[in-house]
């Protein structure tokens, strides 16, 4: 039994379709467009890609955006200046701050002094505090776009083993907190796990965000678990994930592929988030 796909791409494409309806109504109402500002600090090729896709995104559905690029070598007070005068700008509904950042520079130094209002990535220590206290806030794109692909499976998460592997910031950690919001019994799984197989066979839902590449083989799945694969490696120009693929598509009930499933939705995400911002302070 092979697994159904979770065609993120579409998903993704359905929820821009709606947020552009949405920017539209704004429009015909005489309001001007939500802004997006992306700070771009050095020019790491990877990050530049990224912005790109983001810009594009923004774009194809009526959000304006501001690109903001800072010199490789600029001090962290000198960064902290501009996020503040973002900040300050009623023209600019959201702020995102393209990681990673220089080595010589404190990531939540300059992310925590984004207007929590304005933060899209979700990142602030404001917005993870209040996804743990259930609280309305803005949420990390790639784990809410973790959920809405979970939840397009109709699989019920209330009371479903979930395992999370990889406890990043960015991602697992916020995932962790949205499957417990949601009623799932959460195992977070981490590099120093013992018997990592032996947990990620019991997880009717599992979620694979370690940077491993290939990491998760088809026996590591619980069959007919519905499988989230966060990963992102290029190799030889082709994407692939920390799952491998062929063997986990012959094991799960449903799975994401890479390209074409979490990357999108953490682009529509941002989409939604940005949308979001502007209507708490113009709508
Ligand atoms: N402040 C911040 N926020 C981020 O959200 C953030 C970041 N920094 N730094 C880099 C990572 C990476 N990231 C991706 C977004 C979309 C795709 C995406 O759309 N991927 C496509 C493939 C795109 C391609 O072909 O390269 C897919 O998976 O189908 C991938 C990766 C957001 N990031």
């Amino acid at each position: 039994m092979s697994a159904k796909v979770i065609d993120g791409k579409a998903i993704a494409q359905n929820i821009r379709l709606s947020i552009k309806e949405q920017i539209e109504k704004i429009r015909e109402d005489g309001k001007r467009a939500p802004c997006l500002a992306v700070i771009l600090v050095g020019n790491d090729p990877a990050s530049e890609v990224y912005v790109g896709h983001k810009k594009k995104a923004c774009a194809s559905i009526g959000i304006e955006s501001r690109s903001l690029e800072l010199p490789g070598d600029i001090s962290q007070d000198e960064l902290s200046k501009h996020v503040k005068a973002l900040n300050d700008d009623p023209a600019i509904d959201g702020i995102l701050l393209q990681l990673p950042l220089p080595k010589h520079l404190i990531p939540e130094i300059a992310i925590d002094l984004i207007d929590p209002d304005k933060d899209v990535d979700g990142l602030t220590a404001m917005n993870q505090g209040l996804l743990v206290w259930k609280r309305p806030g803005l949420v990390s794109c790639t784990p809410a776009g973790v959920m809405e692909l979970i939840r397009s499976t109709g699989v019920k998460v209330e009371g479903a083993r979930a395992v999370v592997m990889g406890r990043s910031v960015l991602v697992g950690a916020p995932i962790a907190t949205m499957l417990c919001n949601a009623g799932a019994t959460v195992n977070c799984l981490n590099s120093k796990t013992v018997n990592g197989p032996e947990l990620t066979r019991q997880a009717d839902i599992l979620v694979v965000a370690t940077g491993v590449h290939r990491l998760v083989r088809g026996d590591h799945i619980k069959p007919g678990a519905v499988v989230i694969d966060v990963g992102m490696h290029r190799h030889d120009g082709k994407l692939s994930g920390d799952v491998v693929y062929d063997e986990a598509k012959d094991v799960a009930g449903h799975i994401t592929p890479v390209p074409g499933g979490v990357g999108p939705m953490t682009i529509a995400m941002l989409m939604r988030n940005c949308l979001t911002a502007y209507s708490k302070n113009n709508l």
